[in-house]
Formats: structure tokens, sequence, C-alpha cells
């Protein structure tokens, strides 16, 4: 591992350049902010520096604190293992310096990354640099004073957005918005960057301290009714993430009582935050998207990627057209095949619905709603381009990849696999998306078993993050990184799993919906569960994903799991007799919810004798009372 150093070169100019160097993003790791301290101090003594240019090495400014740090306050439970940085370091070495410093930021400037370039005098950026306050993604928020130097830079509504949504902004913004004061070329922000901090030394260009500025701020009337908009807004979007409201708190104490009680608070909350259960979850999180990335004897062996320029996807229903849809926004072309044209011109309807939607959203910015429509249709027009209909498999013969879609049914899948196998060509990687079967099973009849992989996508495809990659024994390796590195390029994040029936996710899925059932048998309101599972965090409880997902998964993948695992399964009648009734969750509008355009779900009290008619069906408690949990 490449040491960490803090480096300091004073030139003939009498500019100290401090260069941060931690590979590979310059995270603050304890031992960089001990060499800040030191090289800081260093360059104040000297009597050969005028002026100091703080820079980060590689390309890169700095990716934030070390987030490693956070994790061991986890495992130890000890907040001293967090220096003091935002008033030792950030405020009173770095803003109140007897000396300017000027930040020169390449490449990303994150979390206390900006938070020190906030800090300095100057912020002299090359193009395309990111910047931001990711802290809320972590559980916790901005702790070396961001939460009251980007509200005075920025005002307050940009900075709130910027904070709260967890999502950098490129140095070109930050330059309109005045984060950023000058955005010259790579090769000449370290020259720029020297000029600018002499010029502040010598009284050419004004020595600005960002805490002590007031000016974005408006009137403290204005900024209480901002504050309080941003708390209901927050309270809709992430009711429970406690770190959205304290980090309102925070920044409206710096509001009401000034920007240095401001970063007094922040230190005091921020420490309150990194111990709760959202920050130990979320840091857990951090780590384990990056570890999915590093899967042994697959990538690291110094395999590389190969291509996937165009892949059939079979299926262009529900999943089928998801999984187009993310592809084409991943810039993948794809051959849709559908066994006739009705469904074919159904599936690509689909899809170009979904890609309207997508533009119309990415557009949010481009002002007036006809403008956006006309640009979102063109952009949609474009994507869909890259899209093939086909009823047959002759444009299988040049495909990357195969991603089956159908129904899940082990005889359909086998005769497509000894299809596929037939006219794809031999490098062709043989995708299922099946969520459940046994890909053994699914490859049976086909020689290619390394070649076999499942390519498990959840609905709706384009939007969920997870793809759960499935391997065999006999899958190989390459295989395995180029569906990884697909699935990189369209934004999932992959996870390899080993193959065994509901893989992952749906074997321990399953056992949670049949708990489900079993409360229900015992008569618990099915209504009840479903909020009591909101108000625990997640984004619907059983019932209404069943809803969501349609019977037919439901019905598919528990018979499925009866058979591989009889002793485990709690064979409720419920969803067939929702069938019997007509009911198919949200796709024909009624489930044990009703669902009208524009509306909420809302619970079907009409549901309860179909539930009363299952417990019956399957008496659970011969002669005894309904349980009241
Ligand atoms: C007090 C302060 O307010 C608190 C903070 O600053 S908290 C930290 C705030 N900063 C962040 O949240 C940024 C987190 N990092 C990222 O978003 C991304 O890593 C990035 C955009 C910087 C780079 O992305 P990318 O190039 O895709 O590389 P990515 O694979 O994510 O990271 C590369 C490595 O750097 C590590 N890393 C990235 N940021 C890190 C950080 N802040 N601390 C420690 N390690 C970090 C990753 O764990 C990964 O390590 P690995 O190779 O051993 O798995």
């Amino acid at each position: 591992m490449a040491e960490a150093t803090v480096t300091m070169e004073v030139g003939s100019d009498g500019v100290a350049l401090i260069t941060i160097s931690n590979p590979p993003v310059n995270a603050l790791a304890l031992p960089i902010l001990a060499g800040l301290k030191e090289k800081f101090a260093e360059a104040m003594r000297r009597d050969d520096v005028k002026a100091i240019v703080l820079t980060g090495k590689n390309g890169r400014f700095c990716g934030g604190f070390d987030i490693n740090v956070f994790q061991k306050v986890h495992r130890t439970g000890d907040i001293s293992h967090l220096p003091d940085v935002s008033v030792e370091l950030v405020t009173n070495t770095l803003e109140d310096a007897k000396k300017p410093i000027v930040a020169a930021v390449q490449g990303l400037a994150l979390g206390g990354g900006l938070e020190v370039a906030m800090a300095c005098h100057g912020r002299i950026a090359a193009p395309g640099t990111q910047l931001g306050l990711p802290e809320l993604s972590l559980g916790i928020m901005p702790g070396f004073g961001g939460t009251q130097r980007l509200p005075r830079l920025l005002g307050l509504p940009k900075a709130i957005d910027i904070m709260l949504s967890s999502k950098p902004i490129l140095s070109e913004e930050g330059k309109k918005l005045g984060l950023i004061d000058a955005i010259v070329p790579p090769q000449d922000l370290l020259k720029v960057s020297r000029q600018w901090a002499l010029d502040i030394a010598e009284a050419r260009k004004p020595w600005v301290r960002s805490l002590h500025r007031t000016d974005k701020i408006g009137s403290l009337s204005e900024a209480r009714e901002i504050i309080k908009n941003a708390r209901q807004s927050a309270k809709r979007t992430a009711p429970n993430m406690p770190q959205h409201q304290a980090c309102l708190d925070v920044i409206e104490e710096g509001i009401v009582r000034g920007g240095y009680a401001g970063v007094l608070k922040e230190v005091k909350v921020f420490n309150e935050l990194v111990l709760s259960d959202t920050a130990k979850g979320l840091v857990h999180i951090f780590f384990a998207q990056r570890a999915i990335s590093k899967v042994p004897k697959v990538t690291d062996i110094g395999l590389k990627p190969r291509a996937v320029k165009k892949v059939a996807v079979i299926g262009g229903g529900l999943m089928g057209s998801g999984i187009a849809t993310a592809l084409i926004l991943g810039n993948i072309n794809v051959v849709l095949k559908e066994v006739n044209s009705e469904y074919l011109q159904k599936g690509i309807k689909t899809i170009a619905e979904k890609l309207t939607v997508i533009t119309l959203c990415s557009l949010a910015n481009v002002r007036g709603l006809v403008a956006r429509k006309r640009l979102a249709q063109a952009q949609a027009d474009k994507a869909l381009s890259m899209i093939k209909g086909v009823l047959d498999y002759s444009e299988f013969r040049d495909v990357d990849m195969v991603i089956e879609a159908v129904i899940e049914n082990v005889p359909l899948k086998q005769k497509i696999f000894s299809e596929i196998e037939k006219v794809c060509p031999p490098h062709c990687i043989l995708a299922t998306n099946t969520s459940t079967i046994d890909l053994n099973l699914v490859g049976e009849k086909t020689k290619s078993q390394d070649r076999v992989i499942g390519a498990h996508f959840f609905s709706p495809a384009h939007i969920m993050p997870l793809l759960e990659i499935v391997r065999t024994e006999k899958t190989s390796a390459q295989v395995i990184l180029d569906l990884m590195t697909v699935g990189k390029i369209i934004k999932k994040s992959p996870v390899v799993v080993g193959n065994c029936t509901g893989f992952a996710v749906n074997r321990t899925f399953f056992p949670y919906t049949q708990g489900a059932y079993v409360l229900l048998h015992l008569g618990v309101d099915i209504f009840r569960i479903d909020r009591l599972i909101s108000s625990f965090g997640l984004p619907m409880g059983p019932f209404q994903l069943q809803d969501l997902a349609g019977y037919g998964v439901a019905v598919a993948v528990g018979k499925e799991f009866a058979t591989a695992f009889p002793d485990r399964t709690f064979g409720s009648p419920i969803v067939d007799l929702m069938i019997k009734s007509g009911r198919n969750g949200k796709n024909n509008g009624k489930g044990y919810y009703i669902y009208e355009k524009g509306s909420k779900p809302k619970p079907d009290p009409q549901v309860f004798p179909i539930i009363e008619e299952a417990k019956r069906l399957v008496n659970i408690m011969p002669g005894g009372k309904l349980l009241v949990l």
C-alpha cells in the first residue's frame, strides 16, 4: 500500500505548495491530518513563505475524511478516534491563517476535502471537477464546517440541496454559484493558483474568510422559511434518516447564532450521528458496495473484460422491457425478441414510455415544459433507435450476450437455452433473469455450461440498482467478469452469488414472505404488517410488494421453493384465492390494495373475506382464539 504523506515545496516565488498524497482518492487519513498540521505550521513559521497553495496528488484533490476511521469507531464504540479537525485545523490553522491559502482543486473535492477547500481563501479548479458533501449518504453530516461554509458561499437553497441530496456538482456549476473562483486547464492549475495566492497576499485580490461571509444568507425570516420547507421535504423523502433533520438544525444554529457557533454545534451533532445505527448501516454499505467488485478468482487473476456491444433480450414483459431499457441507457444495442408482433409492440411501447419518463426527469433543469418535452422526445427517440424488435433468432448470430427474461417455467427456459446455444456465436454469454430456478436445471440441455450465468434484475429493472449475478460451478471466470462489467456500465451494483434455488435474494426473501403469510393466518391485519415494515424503513411491506411484482411471480417462485425445501414451506392458499377472485395486484389495479391512476394505493377492505377463506382452508389455530400481537 502506498504511503500517506503530505509534502511541502517552497518555490522561489515565495509560495509553499502543500500536496496531499494518499492513493487512490487522497482521503484525509489520520497521518494526512497530522501532516497537514505540521506543514501548515512550518509554512506559517518560515519567512520565505508568503502564501500557500494546497493540492492533491495524481489529479484528485481529496475524497474526504477517511471513512475507515468511522468503521474503527463503530467497532470500538470509542469516539475519541475522531480527531479535532473542524476547529483546530480547518478554522484556526487554515481559515484564520496569517498567510493566504488557495486550494488548487482537480478531479474531486468531496466531503472533508471540499470542506478544507472552503476554508481556504481562494479556490481554483480544473474543468469537470466533482464538488460535493456526500456525508448524509453515510448517515452523518459534514463535520469540518461544511454545514456553515457552503451556505455562506452558495446561499441556503443550493447549499441545502447539495448536502441533503449528497450529489456532487461540477466545477463549472461551482464557478457560476460562487464556490469556485476560477476554472483553468489542468496544466495551468498550479501556476494560476500560486499567482492567485500571491495576489491575495499582496492585496490585489480580496482575502475572504468563508465563515465570516453573510452576503448570501438573506434575512433571518427568509432563512427560517427555507429551512422549514427543507425540513418538511426531508420528512417526506427521508423519513427514517435522522441525519437530514440534524443537518438542518445545525445549519439553522449557524444562521441564528453565527458561523462559529454553527461550527461548534456541528462538531457535537456530528459526533452523535457517527454513533447512530443509521451511520453504522450506511458506512457498512459503503464498504460492502466496494467489496462486491472484488471476487476471488475472477477479478484477481489478470482477466480483462471483453466488450459487450450487442445484447439480445428474450421476452419484452415487465422484466425484459426494464432490462432492455437499462441496457439502452448504458449505450448497449439491444435485440428484443418476442413470440408475436402484438407482444413485441407492447414491449417496445413500454420501453419507449420508460425512456421518455427517464429523459424528462433528467431534463428537470431545462426551463419550460414544452422545450423539456421536445428534448425528452428527441433523446428518447435516439435511445430507441438502439433497439431492434425481432420474432426469430436471425439477429442473434452476432450478439455478445443473451438475457432470457421469460416466465419462470423450467421446460420453457431449457428449450430456449438449447436453441440459443445453436444460434449465438461461441463467445456469447448465455444469461437468464430467473429469480429462483437452479441454473443447473436451466442449462441442463446445453453443452456450453461455462457460458451459462444468472443475471437476476429487480423490478423495475431500469431503476433498481441490484443485479444478482449467479454463477454455477462451471461458469467461467471470464463470463462472470464480463457480466459484472456490463452491470457497472448500466449503473447497477452487481453482486456475485452461488447457485441454489432462490440464490441469495429470494432465498432470504422467501422466509420473509412466509412469515407474513403465517401472521395473516394467525389473524394479524395485513395492512398493519405492511405499515410496520414501512415504518421500520423498507420502501413497502410484503403484501404491497406482492401487488407490485404481480401474483404470477409469487406462484412460480412458491412452487420452486416448495419443491426444493418442502419442510420449510408454509402452504398458504391466499395468492391462489386472490387470483381466483380476479385480482392480480398493481397489474390490473386490484390486489390487496386498489390502484388508481394519480393516487396512492389504498387498502381494499374487500380482501378481508378472501383472507377469511384462506384462514378457514388452512386452519392453523383450530378452536383457538386469534392471536393479538
Ligand atoms: C468530516 C467530514 O465531513 C466527513 C467526511 O468527509 S466523510 C467522507 C466523505 N466522502 C465521501 O463520501 C466520498 C466517498 N468516496 C466516493 O464517493 C468514491 O470512492 C469516489 C467518488 C471518491 C471515487 O470513486 P471511484 O473512483 O469509483 O473509486 P471507489 O472504488 O469508490 O474508491 C476507491 C477506493 O478508495 C476508497 N475510498 C474512497 N473514498 C474514501 C474515503 N473518503 N475514505 C476512505 N477510503 C475511501 C474506497 O473504499 C476504495 O477502496 P478499495 O479500492 O480498497 O475498495
